[in-house]
């Protein structure tokens, strides 16, 4: 017996670039789905919206960050099957920004040198996106 196919969900997500070379991760609050792991900012893409579009949106409302598409660079992406969905997520990279980030949401955040990057429980999707970082750093 084969499963129900499972919705598929369009997620985009940014890794955030200091100028130290550390990634910024933001922590899932309580009371969500994968409540503690740490992510990287980004969400849903809605109606209408491009993954570009949505990073820029998510990166304000999150953490107060402003940056424009010219600034975001596709580096890789996950595919993922969850119990519900299975979710496709394109990662950028963002270097040029302004701001300075706060969790604006409750969220904690943390930059993060790429090497500790496996101190940080990730959801599993994320897991196989960190040697794309690592190597780009
Ligand atoms: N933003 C983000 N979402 C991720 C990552 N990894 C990952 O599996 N996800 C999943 O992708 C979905 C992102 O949706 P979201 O952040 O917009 O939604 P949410 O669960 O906070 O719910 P809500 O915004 O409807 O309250 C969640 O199911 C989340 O668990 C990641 O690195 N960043």
């Amino acid at each position: 017996m084969t499963d129900a196919p499972k919705k598929m969900l369009l997620v985009a997500a940014c890794a955030l670039i200091d100028t130290d070379g550390r990634i910024l991760l933001a922590q899932r609050p309580e009371g969500k789905n994968l409540a503690g792991l740490w992510e990287f900012p980004g969400g849903k893409v809605e109606e209408g919206e491009t993954p570009e579009e949505t990073v820029v949106r998510e990166l304000y409302e999150e953490l107060g960050i402003t940056t424009r598409i010219p600034c975001l660079a596709p580096l890789t992406f996950a595919s993922h099957t969850y119990e519900t969905f299975h979710l496709l997520m394109p990662l950028f990279v963002c270097r040029r920004f302004d701001g300075i980030a706060q969790g604006r949401e409750g969220q904690a955040i943390k930059w993060v040198r790429p090497q500790a990057l496996r101190d940080y429980p990730m959801p599993p999707a994320d897991e196989p996106l960190i040697p794309f970082l690592q190597d780009l750093l």
